[in-house]
């Protein structure tokens, strides 16, 4: 047995199948040529009875596309059949799908057929098929809520009337992985035939398990699975394409099985299907979702910065994702990664001031979901400064204004001691109310000459970034701070700037 499995693309038909989708021909045709570059081994491209605009959009690709065969979909009617080779007569290499329900419950219900009419009408089918090409699939429909013994019959009559492929759906994803391996190492011990076609696994996603279905079924000897790009398709969708070709691609050497895929295009293909099928990827969708490579723990995040197979058991050049491995900086990342982020950012802070810009940035991250780099900028740039050894910080900051009020600002001050001191003041103004508190506690009165403040990012949760300059016997200083409050970031600029006049008027009484 080959140890190839054929990659059938079925985005274009039971993708589309998915409730909101719609493709024009054009937009079909843009998939196809990428699912050709991807290097998938079948593209089916549609239902040509459905539609005439259908029946177009196949013979476009049929036309346009080279290297996959292409498939066209068929109820077994003829006319369907006959419609169906309309579209894909032009392909390189041309196939017909033939399909008919096989589950008694469908068979009585939907078809209104008993069991033998069913056998007839299938192998009259296969055979009209057979009649146009000799690439001809057939699938058993609800083939897992099946009578077995009716299941292996069907299948050898359209071997024998010219089937090449056998495609054994879960229609309803009602299958059990361990339940789906041994209903095709069921068929390859009974059908006596079998030998004569390639077998093939649809999976449904009812149970979320199309994609462990389509792996089991591979391990009892499928050689093509049908899958569709971001697994989109009827109801919970299909297989998901890149979710088994990377599972190969990962653990094919323990399954003895390999794909033709081209991996690299993965990610590029799954977000054309995103954008033309208007189905968003959600954020932790494997192999492809916005966050299949992101790391936002602390311990995850250390573990790449030492090794990034530590925690990626893929590559994420291998599928094509462009940024690659991504550490998002947040409230559970820890100080090697906020280290190593600032240090891309062009921050290279050790020591103490790497102390202080985490402990900011954790105090920031609690209350702001999403920290991005330019918070980590503004908190960089704060926590730089040179605050030498009078590092007064703030340690609390109270204010009472109103239209009505005295600006009202209390303070309290570690000193360098560790001590708290603590004052208040009045102002024109809330800032000035506690540039002066600042002052009366640090015993310095510089002058305030220069205050500005901008938006670090954007939100009602942004942070305020101030900057202040202040000026003493002709000198003067520069401080910086950001938080979401800009009271307090108004209260940390000062204080930074007024610890660089203390400093700096201490080393000139040292020299003096
Ligand atoms: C599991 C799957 O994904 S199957 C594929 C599903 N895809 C689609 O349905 C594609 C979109 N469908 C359509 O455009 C339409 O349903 C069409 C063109 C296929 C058929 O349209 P209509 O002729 O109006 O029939 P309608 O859809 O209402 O009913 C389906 C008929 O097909 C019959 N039928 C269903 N499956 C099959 C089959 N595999 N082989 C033969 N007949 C079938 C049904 O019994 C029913 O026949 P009835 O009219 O004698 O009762
Ligand atoms: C047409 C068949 C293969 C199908 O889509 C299904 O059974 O789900």
């Amino acid at each position: 047995m080959s140890d190839k499995v054929k990659i059938f693309d079925t985005t274009l038909r039971d993708g589309e199948q998915s409730a909101g989708v719609a493709f024009t021909p054009e937009d079909k045709l843009e998939i196809a040529r990428q699912l050709e570059r991807l290097g998938v081994d079948v593209i089916e491209a549609g239902f040509p009875c459905t539609s005439k605009g259908d029946l177009h959009a196949v013979q476009l690709i049929s036309r346009e596309v080279r290297g996959a065969s292409i498939c066209a979909l068929a109820r077994a009617v003829a006319r369907d059949i006959d419609i169906a080779w309309e579209g894909v007569r032009e392909a390189e290499a041309p196939r017909l799908h033939v399909f008919i329900n096989a589950s008694d419950i469908q068979m009585a219900h939907q078809l209104r057929k008993g069991r033998r009419e069913v056998l007839e009408q299938t192998e009259a089918m296969v055979r009209h098929a057979a009649g146009y090409t000799s690439d001809v699939e057939f699938s058993p429909m609800d083939a897992t809520r099946s009578d077995p013994e009716f299941l292996h019959a069907i299948i050898e009559r359209a071997i024998a009337a010219g089937a090449t492929t056998i495609n054994v759906p879960d229609s309803v994803g009602y299958a059990l992985p361990e339940e789906s391996a041994a209903m095709f190492a069921g068929i390859r011990e009974r059908v006596p035939n079998i030998d004569q076609a390639v077998l093939s696994a649809h999976c449904h996603d009812d149970l979320g398990l199309a994609v462990a279905n389509s792996l089991a079924a591979i391990s009892a000897g499928v050689r093509q699975v049908e899958v569709a790009i971001n697994g989109i398709g009827e109801r919970a969708g299909n297989t998901s394409l890149e979710e088994v070709v990377m599972a190969i691609a990962t653990r094919g050497q323990d399954m003895g099985v390999h794909t033709g895929v081209r991996t690299p295009e993965l990610y590029r293909t799954a977000k054309l299907v995103e954008r033309l099928s208007g189905m968003d990827i959600q954020p932790n969708k494997a192999i492809v979702g916005r966050n299949a490579f992101r790391h936002g723990s602390g311990i995850h995040q250390d573990g790449i910065l030492k090794l990034r197979q530590t925690w990626e058991i893929m590559d994420p050049a291998d599928i094509g994702v462009p940024g690659g491995t991504q550490l998002v900086m947040g409230k559970l990342s820890g100080r090697h990664a906020f280290r190593e982020h600032l240090r891309g950012l062009g921050h290279a802070l050790e020591g103490d001031k790497l102390d202080r810009a985490f402990t900011a940035f954790k105090a920031l991250a609690d209350r702001k979901v999403a920290v991005d780099d330019r918070d980590l900028e503004a908190i960089a740039a704060e926590h730089g400064q040179t605050a030498g050894h009078s590092a007064w910080t703030v340690d609390r900051v109270q204010i009472s204004s109103g239209c009505s009020a005295t600006p009202t600002a209390t303070l309290r001050l570690r000193d360098e001691d560790g001590q708290l001191r603590e004052d208040a003041a009045t102002g024109s103004g809330p800032l000035d109310a506690v540039y002066r508190a600042v002052n009366r506690i640090t015993g310095v009165e510089p002058t305030l000459a220069d205050f500005s403040i901008r938006s670090v990012t954007e939100g009602r949760d942004a942070q305020g970034e101030v900057t202040v300059h202040v000026e003493a016997s002709g000198r003067s200083f520069a401080g910086r701070a950001a938080d979401t409050d800009i009271i307090v970031a108004g209260a940390r600029a000062y204080t930074a700037a007024l610890n660089r006049l203390v400093v700096a008027g201490r080393q000139e009484g040292a020299s003096a």
